[in-house]
C-alpha cells in the first residue's frame, strides 16, 4: 500500500516529525526520548561552534536576487556591521541572508550562517566563514538570540516577520534586555509599523512605550549606531566601535 492509500506518511523533516509525532496521519519514527537527544544534540552543536562569539542576528527574506536594490541593501548592512567589528549572524540561506553575509565578507568580518534542513532543496550561500545546519528551528532560534546583541531586520516575508515577532515578544515578556531591534527599509516597513501604532496601539493590544522597541531607518550607518548603542548597554560593544 503506498503513502497515498493509507494517507499516513513519512514525516520530510525532524520538525514534522515532532510535532506530527502524536497524528495518526505521521509515521512516528522515533520515541521521545531519542527526540529529546536530538534536540540536546542540536542545541550542543551551536553552543560548541558559537561559543564566544558577540554579533548581529541579521534576518530578511530569502527571495530577492542579487540585482535588486534591496540585496545591495543588505550587502551594505552587512559591511557597516562588519567595519564596526560585529560578527554578522544569518539564516545562511540566499537572498537577504546572502547578501548581509556578502557584505560582511567584503568588510572581513566573521561572517556566520544557521541554516536549516527543509523539506525541499537547502543551501548554504557562499559567503560564510561559518556555517551550521540545524534540524529544529528553535534550537537555531536559541542561537539567533544567545549570540547576538542586537537584531536587524531586513524586508521579507513570513519567516522575516515570525523572526522580528519573537524578538519583540522576547523584549515585551521581560525574557532579554536591552535588545535593540532595527527595521531597516522604511519602503518594506513604514507600512505594518503605522498598522501596528494604528490598529494595535489605539486598541490597546500595544502600549505606546512598546512601539519604541523598534527603531526604524534607511540608512546602514543609523543602524549600526543603535546597535553598538545597544551593545554598549549589555556590555558588550566590539572593539572596534
Ligand atoms: C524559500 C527559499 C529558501 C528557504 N531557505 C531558507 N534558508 C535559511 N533560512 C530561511 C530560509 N527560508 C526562510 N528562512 C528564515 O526566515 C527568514 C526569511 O524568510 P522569508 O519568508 O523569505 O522572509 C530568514 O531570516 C531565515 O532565517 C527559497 O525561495
Amino acid at each position: 500500500m503506498t503513502e497515498h492509500d493509507t494517507g499516513v506518511r513519512i514525516p520530510l523533516t525532524p520538525d514534522e516529525e515532532l510535532l506530527g509525532a502524536d497524528r495518526p496521519t505521521i509515521e512516528s519514527l522515533h520515541t521521545d526520548a531519542e527526540r529529546l537527544e536530538r534536540m540536546r544534540a542540536d542545541l550542543e552543536m551551536g553552543f560548541r561552534a558559537l561559543e564566544g562569539t558577540s554579533g548581529v542576528s541579521v534576518f530578511g527574506s530569502a527571495r530577492v536576487g542579487p540585482n535588486e536594490p534591496d540585496y545591495a541593501l543588505g550587502r551594505a548592512v552587512g559591511a557597516a556591521l562588519g567595519r564596526a567589528g560585529f560578527s554578522v549572524i544569518t539564516g545562511g540561506g540566499p537572498g537577504l541572508m546572502e547578501a548581509a553575509n556578502r557584505g560582511a565578507r567584503d568588510a572581513g568580518a566573521r561572517s556566520i550562517g544557521l541554516n536549516i534542513e527543509l523539506p525541499f532543496e537547502q543551501f548554504a550561500n557562499r559567503y560564510l566563514d561559518l556555517s551550521l545546519t540545524f534540524r529544529y528551528f528553535f534550537a537555531r532560534k536559541v542561537c539567533f538570540v544567545r549570540y547576538a546583541t542586537g537584531f536587524v531586520v531586513l524586508p521579507g516575508g513570513f519567516g522575516t516577520l515570525d523572526e522580528l515577532f519573537e524578538a519583540l515578544v522576547l523584549i515585551q515578556t521581560g525574557k532579554v534586555r536591552h535588545f535593540p531591534v532595527v527595521l531597516v527599509g522604511r519602503h518594506h516597513w513604514g507600512p505594518l509599523w503605522d498598522w501596528v501604532g494604528d490598529r494595535l496601539v489605539s486598541g490597546g493590544y500595544v502600549s505606546p512605550e512598546e512601539l519604541e522597541l523598534v527603531t526604524l531607518c534607511d540608512e546602514p550607518e543609523d543602524a549600526v549606531e543603535r546597535l553598538v548603542s545597544g551593545a554598549r548597554a549589555q556590555g558588550l560593544a566590539p572593539e572596534a566601535a
